[in-house]
């Protein structure tokens, strides 16, 4: 059984480069910058967050630029750590965050989804049958064995939509940059998406796209400026679809 659980938690990111005295006490005027015990000027990224997201939730989270949607889906993956508060998330995680997290850029297309498979402890037979199936969907050519530093970004995002996909996972948590891709590749992925939001017993989708929001999602959470404003259904959140 899926579950997230977060009690106040909070996130400050320190501006170590900010030495000159002038440009601190300019960006200072800005309410989500603050000095810490050290002096250093650091931004608030995430404020006293608590919320519960049970098994059959998705969740949108909407808000502004830097509101904070990508840093509480990282905090949620595991890639940062709260400076305050707690979390618990229970169930395998599946994270479509960024294209280039998780991977070697000086390997191939091949090793970096073997290295994967080693990673979570496949056997060979699994390896190989996953390895077959990430270089079809992909579908790079003679690029699957290349180092990925060569690739486009929409190689890039081509090679980890396939490997995200080839393993369900219980959490899946996305960046909207899943939808970027051209156009004839995303309706190759349309079956294998709906499947793996389907498949997973919790999604949280960070989105500017409310069509994103209405057709995926059961409940929205708004973040504006670090904090939570708005946490129900869709429709409570977003308002109801204008006839
Ligand atoms: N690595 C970092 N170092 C310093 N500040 C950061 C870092 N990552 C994010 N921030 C800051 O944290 C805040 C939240 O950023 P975040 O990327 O989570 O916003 P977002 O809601 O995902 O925005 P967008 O919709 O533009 O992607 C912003 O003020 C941003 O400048």
């Amino acid at each position: 059984m899926a579950l997230i659980e977060a009690h106040g938690l909070c996130l400050d990111f320190p501006y170590y480069h900010l030495g000159a005295r002038s440009l601190k006490k300019r960006l200072l005027g800005n309410a989500r910058l603050h000095t810490d015990p050290s002096n250093r000027v650091v931004v608030t990224a995430l404020r006293d967050l608590s919320f519960t997201i049970r098994d059959g939730e998705r969740v949108a989270l909407i808000g502004h630029n830097g509101a904070g949607k990508t840093t509480l889906l990282r905090m949620l993956a595991g890639v940062y750590e709260p400076v305050a508060g707690r979390l618990t998330v229970a169930g395998s995680i599946g994270a479509m965050i960024d294209v280039s997290a998780g991977v070697d850029a000086e390997s191939t297309g091949r090793q970096n989804v073997r290295l994967r498979c080693l990673y979570r402890g496949m056997e060979e037979a699994e390896t190989a049958a996953l390895t077959a199936e990430v270089e079809a969907f992909a579908d790079l050519g003679e690029f699957f064995d290349v180092p990925i530093r060569t690739y486009s970004a929409g190689m890039g995002v081509r090679l980890a939509f396939a490997m995200a996909t080839a393993m369900q996972p219980e959490v899946l948590l996305m960046d909207e940059w899943f939808l970027a891709g051209d156009a004839g590749f995303l309706a190759k992925a349309e079956e294998r998406l709906t499947r793996l939001v389907t498949g997973a017993d919790i999604m949280v989708v960070a989105t500017h796209d409310t069509s994103v929001v209405r057709r995926w999602c059961t409940r929205a959470i708004r973040l504006e400026g670090g904090v939570i404003t708005g946490d129900g259904t869709v429709d409570e959140v977003l308002g109801p679809v204008e006839a």
